[in-house]
């Protein structure tokens, strides 16, 4: 599995492209060969028997590597029918058609013809990749959807055709109701993930990603002439059916946040220098929420966590573990009274806490400045709010389903619901990310496909599309708990959500399916082992 890595979007791929080549010392067509060679290594390792192989070229690059790939299957012993277009692709594109074409013929690139092609066997979609920039139509686009319904095997370059592979999004298709989907087995992709393999429609469409390493990593930007669509997103956690060669695995925050979290190990400090999270609760009959946040925020290693709810509630909550302390908040005015100790360095508010609750205590918990979780309940009382970012600051994290964003961020939440009828489309990025500028906090935008970003842009991209068991009630809290704890020990909120979301998962992975949020947060401890081992 990958565990954080660089993602690029096609501008970004685009720009590292040009650098590389203007260097002078790699060709495009270089890039192409090498492109095309990574495919066709792929398909040879997978079948290594060679057989029948229809290869479907597109009018530029992409159809370039297309060209590579059917020739050098056709040296490995495949049988290779070529579909492509008759119109002039770019030079590099131009040269690896001639090339082709002095070993086969290329047939047109309809629909009738692919139907052609005979029992099944394998074909590699060549068609468009990060040039896509309007919805496919006419020829191609039946092509295409009688690829999408014929459920052979499918290898797709860079990306399966008609996807946007910075959003995720298929262009000029309802993102909730897709007309049609191309389903790859594989997908070989260039140099680094681009946000749109692991958004949205992506997983589904991509089927396995490999990442395959073109020799680009010397021209990876580090300083001022970086691409205009920076910042960079960094990503800290891909899904399991994801392989990168360890030349590009970059020493990134993931690393770094399991070194932070091992520190802990050294044995200097006592339990407040691991810092004191409060969870607040709600009256009698509510508990259940805050006490699994409360759990996780003790497991993943705050020195101390107080569970706060009314004074009537106290007595739910006395059951174990007899490590969690708990104290009376009854209002605004006791909630201060806690706050006043600069030793509590985290607070979590809204799990199960009720909307009335949470209202009450947002002005005194954005008044304190303190690191604070801003889930579920909390967030609807924000989204109640006339004035709803006032007072939030980069040092809280508002988690967010989607939900509870289109609360809070009707006209962003609505963009993502548009269909996109040219590329690059909006995607979750996107959103995470103005949502995060507009309320100066950071956001974890929740779901398969979790985006965390900041206010000043830096975000990441947490794929969880292999575990869909974690979609079960109370697994935010659980979150919610992780990422207070991570917080009340002194961790960047940016870093508390991205390495919360990550534990979060990692121990959904390691329980499978039949897990309950209740499972969660007594797994974190062997995940820590993991990670940090
Ligand atoms: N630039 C490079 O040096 C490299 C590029 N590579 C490949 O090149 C690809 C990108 O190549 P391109 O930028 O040429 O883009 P694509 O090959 O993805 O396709 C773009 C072409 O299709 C047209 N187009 C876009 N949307 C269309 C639509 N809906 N209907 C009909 N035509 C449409 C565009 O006008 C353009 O001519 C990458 O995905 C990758 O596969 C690799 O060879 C590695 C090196
Ligand atoms: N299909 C899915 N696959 C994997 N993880 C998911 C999926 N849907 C939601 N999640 C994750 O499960 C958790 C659910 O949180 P949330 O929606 O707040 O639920 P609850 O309020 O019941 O705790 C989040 O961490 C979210 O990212
Ligand atoms: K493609």
């Amino acid at each position: 599995m990958l565990d954080g890595t660089e993602i690029l979007t096609s501008a970004q791929m685009r720009a590292l492209e040009s650098r590389a080549m203007a260097s002078g010392t790699v060709t495009g067509l270089q890039l192409m060969e090498r492109a095309g060679s990574a495919v066709a290594g792929q398909i040879r390792l997978r079948w290594p028997v060679p057989g029948r192989v229809t290869v479907l070229c597109g009018p530029g690059n992409n159809g370039g590597d297309g060209y590579v790939i059917a020739r050098l299957l056709h040296e490995a012993g495949w049988r290779v029918r070529v579909l492509g277009l008759p119109a002039p692709p770019g030079p590099d594109a131009a040269q690896m058609k001639d090339r082709w074409q002095r070993i086969g013929p290329i047939l047109p690139l309809t629909r009738a013809e692919l139907q052609q092609g005979g029992g099944p066997h394998l074909h590699v979609d060549a068609i468009f990749g990060t040039g896509l920039t309007r919805p496919p139509t006419g020829e191609i686009a039946q092509l295409l959807r009688h690829l999408a319904g014929f459920g052979g095997d499918l290898v797709a370059v860079d990306c399966p055709s008609g996807l946007c592979m910075d959003s995720g999004a298929m262009l000029g298709q309802s993102r909730e109701d897709a007309q049609y989907l191309l389903r790859a087995g594989l997908t070989v992709a260039f140099d680094s993930p681009k946000p749109g393999h692991l958004l949205g429609l992506g997983p589904e469409c991509c089927g396995r990603l490999v990442i395959a390493d073109i020799g680009l990593h010397d021209w990876r930007v580090t300083g001022a002439d970086d691409p205009p669509a920076a910042p960079r997103p960094l990503t800290e956690a891909i899904w399991p059916e994801f392989d990168i060669p360890d030349s590009r695995r970059p020493a990134l925050s993931a690393q770094k946040q399991a070194q932070w979290l091992s520190r802990r190990g050294s044995g200097r400090g006592h339990k407040f220098s691991h810092g004191h999270a409060l969870v607040i609760a709600r009256g009698i009959g509510h508990g259940g929420a805050a006490r699994l946040a409360a759990r996780a925020a003790l497991r993943i290693g705050a020195g101390l966590v107080t569970i706060c709810p009314t004074g009537s509630a106290l007595i739910e909550h006395s059951a174990p573990p007899d490590a969690l302390m708990r104290k009376q908040v009854n209002d605004a005015e006791d909630l201060a009274k806690m706050l006043a100790d600069r030793r509590i360095t985290s607070v979590c508010l809204g799990p199960g806490c009720g909307i009335d609750r949470a209202s009450d205590l947002l002005p005194v918990l954005l008044a304190s400045a303190r690191a604070a979780v801003l889930d579920a309940d909390a967030l609807t009382a924000l989204a109640m709010d006339d004035t709803p970012f006032r007072g939030l600051h980069g040092n809280i994290v508002l988690t967010p389903h989607l939900g509870e964003f289109a609360r809070l961020f009707p006209d962003l939440a609505r963009r993502l619901t548009e269909t996109p009828d040219s590329g690059p489309a909006y995607s979750k990025l996107d959103a995470a990310r103005d949502a995060a500028a507009r309320s100066k906090a950071v956001v974890l935008l929740k779901g398969p496909d979790s985006v965390i970003a900041a206010p000043d842009g830096h975000a990441a991209i947490h794929s969880a599309f292999d575990i869909p068991w974690l979609a079960t009630a109370g697994a935010g809290d659980v979150l919610a708990g992780i990422i207070t704890g991570l917080l009340a020990r002194g961790l960047p909120a940016l870093d508390a959500a991205s390495l919360g979301t990550r534990v979060h998962a990692k121990a959904a992975r390691l329980f499978g399916p039949g897990l309950i949020a209740d499972d969660l947060p007594d797994l974190i401890p062997q995940v820590l082992r993991d990670i940090s081992g």
